[in-house]
């Protein structure tokens, strides 16, 4: 079976909590412009994969419902403090019918071919996942379409979505294993190649990383 319309679901935190781990990379002020940066980063990438049909942000951070909007997504509505499973299995609801995927925003490098890759490397599976680079967290949980995506992100996701049943998929795709939690990690996202808005931002103020 080919699945050529998946809808991407992606949770994105109110930028005042978010990114803690990041904290240190850039001076504060400049902390959630960076966050931002990094998720139009993601979404650009997402929504430049062919076989993604539409996108579905997860968020009430306002910043982000405008950016959203300029590029072509669709907004969800948050429900507060409910966390990012919450927020996945939200969005993955509204996309019922279909094969859905869930992405973090913090995939700055993201090349809309690897997402690409690892989705088609699902086809004959009813649910899978992409490690991240450092082989604990999820980088991408996807899901058939009338398959529960049953979202297990947090400390140890990878663990938990083999656990859960979740088949791991591998594959040379790092621009979709490379997260960013850490200064060493938006390094390394510079490394393999930053998007148009962390790239802008990182030259415009001149921050690399670690
Ligand atoms: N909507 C929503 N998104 C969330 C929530 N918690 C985390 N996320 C998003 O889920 C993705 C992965 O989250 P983390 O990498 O753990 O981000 P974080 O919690 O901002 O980072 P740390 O503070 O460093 O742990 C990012 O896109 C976050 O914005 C939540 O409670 N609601
Ligand atoms: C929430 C997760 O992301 P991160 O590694 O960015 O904390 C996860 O990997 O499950």
């Amino acid at each position: 079976m080919r699945r050529t319309e998946w809808v991407a679901v992606m949770p994105v935190k109110r930028l005042a909590m978010a990114k803690t781990r990041l904290r240190g990379a850039v001076p504060a002020a400049d902390h959630a412009r960076l966050v931002v940066a990094m998720a139009k980063d993601t979404l650009t990438a997402v929504l430049a994969c062919p076989i993604v049909h539409h996108a579905l942000i997860v968020t009430d951070e306002p910043t982000m419902v405008a950016a959203i909007a300029d590029l072509g997504a669709q907004h969800v509505p948050d429900r507060p403090d409910t966390g990012l499973n919450a927020a996945l299995e939200r969005g993955a609801a509204l996309a019922a019918g279909s094969p859905v995927v869930a992405l973090t925003a913090d995939l700055p490098a993201l090349r809309p071919q690897d997402l690409a890759a690892a989705l088609t490397a699902l086809s004959y599976h009813p649910r899978g996942y992409v490690p991240d680079a450092a082989g604990t967290g999820t980088a991408m949980l996807a899901a058939a379409a009338g398959v529960a995506l049953d979202p297990r992100f947090g400390p140890g996701s990878a663990r938990a979505h083999a656990a859960s049943g979740a088949v791991r998929l591998d594959g040379d795709w790092p621009s979709l294993r490379q997260d960013v939690d850490t200064p060493a990690d938006l390094a390394a996202a510079a490394d393999l190649g930053l998007g148009r808005y962390t790239a802008e931002f990182v030259g415009a103020t001149r921050y690399g990383g670690a």
